[in-house]
């Protein structure tokens, strides 16, 4: 594991083989869920392998059937990036997020599990910072949060600002897991810590992101954040609808029942 004063000296210029030698040992393994991501995947594949230049990860894309040829688009980043690094796990049809995280969990091969989304909206970018996070720290878990100074929201209108602001105010009064996005979806794993959790989570769509966190949080694990800054995707469109937001809800009531 490579120590703090060590990734600093490399930010500034000096790169030392045997940094990335050590960073090399634990492997990454980045679950991208997609529907209809045609005209996004190639870019976030290309950043991604860009600012993750010095580690070893593969990226695990699971598709749901998306109408719009997002997995030929696939297929063509495979020919140029290799069918072991960027890996498509296809499912029939579109089954929701939580079951999408669960199906590229079955076939990640990494020590820690990254999840973001494929329309840029999480720039690839933050990939290291969440990564020296968890190497400074040894969190289990490093999620990235909106709403903490330097974090924030690009792109979307006053409605659906106050609707995930709003999401997060209630369910912090009402849960108290000491994090301050619950419902952000991009967030690292240590593989052990994901396995656990998700196998007690019951949300299959959007509310899956809280009911992770908050659960990671009552098991006692470590979390700790990085702020991001989340911009509004320019092609295609948002798959969260009014039922998620009945979804989320009803989760609500269940977390707090139930943890
Ligand atoms: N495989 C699969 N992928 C899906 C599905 N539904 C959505 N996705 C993928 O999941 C990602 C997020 O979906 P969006 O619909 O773009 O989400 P958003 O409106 O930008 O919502 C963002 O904010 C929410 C609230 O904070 C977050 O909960 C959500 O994860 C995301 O970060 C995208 O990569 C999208 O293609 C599905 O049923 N199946």
């Amino acid at each position: 594991m490579a120590k703090l004063e060590e990734i600093e000296t490399e930010e500034h210029g000096e790169t030392t083989m045997s940094i990335k030698m050590r960073r090399k040992k634990k492997k990454y393994s980045i679950i991208i869920p997609t529907y209809n991501e045609r005209l996004n995947i190639a870019l976030v594949i290309y950043l991604v392998f860009k600012h993750l230049q010095d580690f070893e990860f593969e990226v695990i894309i699971v598709d749901d059937g998306s109408p719009d040829g997002t997995q030929d688009v696939i297929k063509q980043l495979q020919n140029v990036y290799g069918e072991d690094r960027v890996l498509l796990r296809a499912r029939p049809k579109k089954l929701g997020l939580g079951t999408a995280y669960y199906h590229g969990l079955k076939h990640a091969s990494g020590d820690f599990i990254i999840i973001m989304d494929a329309d840029l909206s999480h720039h690839p970018k933050y990939l290291p910072s969440f990564i020296r996070k968890q190497m400074e720290t040894g969190a289990s878990i490093v999620t990235g949060t909106r709403y903490v100074r330097n974090g924030g929201v690009h792109g979307w209108n006053l409605i659906r600002k106050l609707t995930s602001r709003g999401a997060n105010v209630l369910a912090q009064t009402l849960l108290w897991p000491g994090v301050s996005d619950l419902t952000g979806s991009f967030r690292l794993y240590e593989r052990k810590a994901f396995e656990d959790i998700i196998s007690s989570v019951v949300s299959k769509g959007y509310v899956f992101q809280m009911e992770m966190i908050v659960r990671a949080s009552r098991k006692g694990y470590h979390i700790e954040e990085v702020p991001i800054t989340f911009v509004d995707r320019v092609y295609g469109s948002s798959k969260l609808g009014g039922s998620e937001i009945l979804e989320y809800l009803k989760g609500l009531v269940y977390l707090l029942i139930t943890t």
